[in-house]
């Protein structure tokens, strides 16, 4: 038998107020590897990602973080996963080291580990100058690489990342790179959505495309690519359409401008 996949979804289901978001969803996300899962506004990423985190309960279906069931034994398959969910509620009085040194001892890790690696984070992310912060007063920017930090901090064996690069300048962009394709290299797995195409392109080594709840497609970059850009074959799964046409016709400095 093959070693079990580092995310597994099978018939995931969520419906909010009986309107159905995620359609039996099911995903396998191969150990080593850099995923990427993209999907127009509303596809439901962030929905998937929050049922495959234990953050939001399904309606139906099961998660699986290698070989442990979100749902039944969560404190198990939290362990070993590190998440940076969108627009995550952090303990915004803390300053970002203190932050930091209070994930590190939830995840029960020794004191001086904690010390060491906050530094190193904080140094890496280019936050050291903003350690003494609080994160309430942090940027966009700065909130998504604390963020990122917090879920490093324990070395997950999965990293799960909503949008990570959004808002992130193009230098700590590519420090994220580093850190992720290092964490790779190593052993990590990473799964991450985002709607940058050039980026998932560039830095991941399979992508799902999802969209009204479901997976559209799902192969190596590649594989679903096959010689185009991922920013063509998405628009031609899901369906670029007519963009604008002629609405909007108001826009603009005309005579009706301002009525
Ligand atoms: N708490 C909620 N209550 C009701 N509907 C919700 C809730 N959360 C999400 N939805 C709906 O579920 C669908 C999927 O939303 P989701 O946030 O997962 O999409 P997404 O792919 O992450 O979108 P985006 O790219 O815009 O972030 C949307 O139609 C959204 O309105």
């Amino acid at each position: 038998m093959g070693e079990e996949p580092a995310l597994e979804l099978v018939g995931l289901v969520k419906e909010f107020r009986g309107r159905r978001v995620v359609h039996e969803l099911c995903l396998s996300v191969p150990r080593g590897s850099l995923y990427g899962l993209v999907g127009p506004n509303g596809a439901g990423k962030t929905t998937t990602l929050s049922m495959a985190t234990g953050l939001l309960r399904p309606t139906a279906g099961t998660a699986r973080v290698l070989g442990l069931d979100v749902w039944a034994d969560p404190a198990a398959a939290k362990a070993v996963m590190g998440i940076a969910p969108d627009g995550m509620r952090l303990f915004e009085q803390l300053s970002g080291r203190e932050l930091l040194q209070y994930v590190g001892a939830l995840r029960r890790m020794p004191h001086d580990v904690v010390v060491e690696r906050t530094t190193e984070l904080l140094t890496v992310l280019d936050l050291a100058g903003d350690a003494r912060t609080v994160v309430a007063d942090y940027s966009a920017g700065m909130v998504k690489k604390i963020s990122l930090a917090a879920a490093l901090i324990h070395a997950p064996r999965l990293l799960v990342l909503d949008e990570p690069f959004e808002a992130v300048d193009p230098v700590s962009g590519q420090v994220i790179r580093t850190i992720l394709r290092r964490y790779v290299a190593s052993g990590g797995t990473v799964v991450m959505s985002s709607h940058v195409m050039e980026l998932v392109e560039g830095l991941c080594d399979r992508v799902a495309v999802i969209a009204g709840g479901r997976v559209l497609a799902e192969d190596t970059v590649a594989g679903l690519t096959r010689g185009g850009s991922l920013h063509d074959r998405f628009l031609e799964l899901v369906g670029a359409g007519e963009v604008v046409g002629d609405g909007l016709g108001w826009l603009g400095a005309g005579p009706q401008g301002n009525a």
